[in-house]
């Protein structure tokens, strides 16, 4: 799948300039334009691989290239003030070659958490594309403002795009290991999973490939519906070997000459082990799969190792527990990797604990909002009153 990807913000900036290192790495081709927005310049100055014509610095007047120190409100204004900035980079992408905007940020904070949506509702009213968004939730050890402006970022940004991709801080947190010191880690993790799931059925022109059954509508069609998504994922180390049924015809049927037998059933159980604890394990947003509207199972690694008859019936498993009719699955073939990962992408979650609490902190903070706004007020003075911070300008 084919994506422009914008990150809104310091959280979301990262993790597409993440992005678009795995996509170089790899030689895939998923990320065909990336953009970063953010109102503190120092966060665009530290990006390493988007174009740096592709960083926009919004709300300079108000906060002078210092961020917005948490106010998602202010976040949201500067977005709507300075649109037309971000849409002057949006306008260099190709966007008849793209499948989807993908716009990230984390929900957290105040220029990502306000602006994103602002932006992912300016994009659906332009474009015919799909437009999803990948939100962040902050560590529960972050505090208060935090908890509220992803409490409140949440319901408008699910609102705005075709689907909410989640994932959640708190629960990749490593015991012992504050979030903040974890999060190249964490920023790994997002990008390979989604990395994963974005590229089945992606190769740069002139790579060979055999055909792989996903592709990207079936992407759209798993993520068509709207609502919030999560995603699982197993690997399992393998050794890449030339054999007679890395074909695709025997692929197709799944291998079943008789001297393919043992490894027929070797590659089928491993498959059908790596399908359950890609949904059993840790989700990037830990819910109850059981209820999941829709659902997609991507399974990549060497050809050879891959069969339509374990992803059948991993496929199978997943319509069980999750009790939907619509499962979709397919392989994702990479000649010469050295593992088999399975990613599963369950769309329209409904029993997420996360989002549950989170919806209760927006509730309650209705009481002590005061409190909570004289928090952002004082972060926002001192980020701009810092005038010892003199920063070389971007470009
Ligand atoms: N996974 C991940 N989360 C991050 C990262 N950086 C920040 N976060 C999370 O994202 C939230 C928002 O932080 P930022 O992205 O720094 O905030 P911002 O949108 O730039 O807004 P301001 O700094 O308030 O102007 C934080 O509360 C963290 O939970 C990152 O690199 N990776």
């Amino acid at each position: 799948m084919k994506l422009a990807m914008i990150g809104f913000g310091q959280a979301g900036g990262k993790i597409v300039d993440k992005f678009v290192e795995y996509d170089r790495q790899r030689n895939s081709d998923i990320v065909r334009a990336a953009v970063a927005v953010n109102s503190a310049k120092a966060d665009l100055l530290g990006l390493e691989n988007i174009p740096k014509d592709q960083r926009v610095l919004i709300g300079q007047s108000r906060v002078k290239g210092h961020g917005v120190g948490a106010d998602n409100e202010l976040g949201a204004e500067i977005a709507e003030e300075d649109i037309d900035e971000v849409q002057g980079a949006i306008d260099s992408i190709p966007v008849h070659e793209v499948d989807a905007f993908l716009v990230v940020s984390g929900l957290g904070g105040g220029t990502g958490s306000g602006g994103a949506p602002v932006l992912a509702k300016h994009l659906k009213r332009i474009y015919t594309e799909p437009v999803y968004g990948l939100g962040i939730l902050p560590g529960s050890d972050e505090g208060g403002i935090y908890t509220l402006n992803a409490a409140r970022s949440f319901q408008t940004f699910v609102r705005e795009v075709d689907n909410l991709l989640v994932f959640d801080n708190d629960a990749w947190r490593k015991t012992g290991e504050s979030v903040q010191g974890g999060y190249d880690e964490i920023n790994q993790e997002i990008v390979n999973r989604f990395g994963v799931l974005f590229g089945a059925g992606e190769v740069k022109d002139g790579q060979e490939v055999a055909e792989s059954v996903v592709d990207s509508s079936e992407i759209i069609n798993t993520l068509a519906g709207g609502g919030v998504s999560t995603v699982g994922y197993a690997s399992e180390g393998v050794e890449p070997r030339e054999n007679k049924s890395s074909g695709l015809l025997s692929r197709l049927t799944g291998g079943d000459e008789p001297d393919d037998n043992l490894d027929t059933a070797h590659t089928t159980n491993r498959i059908t082990s790596l399908v359950r604890k890609a949904a059993l394990g840790r989700l990037t947003l830990p819910c109850e799969i059981e209820g999941a509207e829709r659902a997609l199972l991507v399974l990549a690694g060497p050809p050879e190792h891959l069969n339509r008859k374990g992803i059948e019936r991993g496929r199978k498993w997943i319509e069980e527990q999750t009790g939907s009719m619509e499962v979709r699955g397919g392989d994702y073939p990479i000649p010469g990797a050295g593992k088999v990962a399975s990613v599963i992408l369950l769309s329209g979650v409904t029993n997420v604990p996360r989002i549950k609490e989170l919806q209760q902190v927006a509730i309650e903070a209705q009481d002590n909002i005061e409190e909570i706004r004289q928090e952002s007020d004082s972060n926002l003075e001192n980020l701009i009153n810092d005038d010892e911070d003199e920063l070389e300008s971007l470009f």
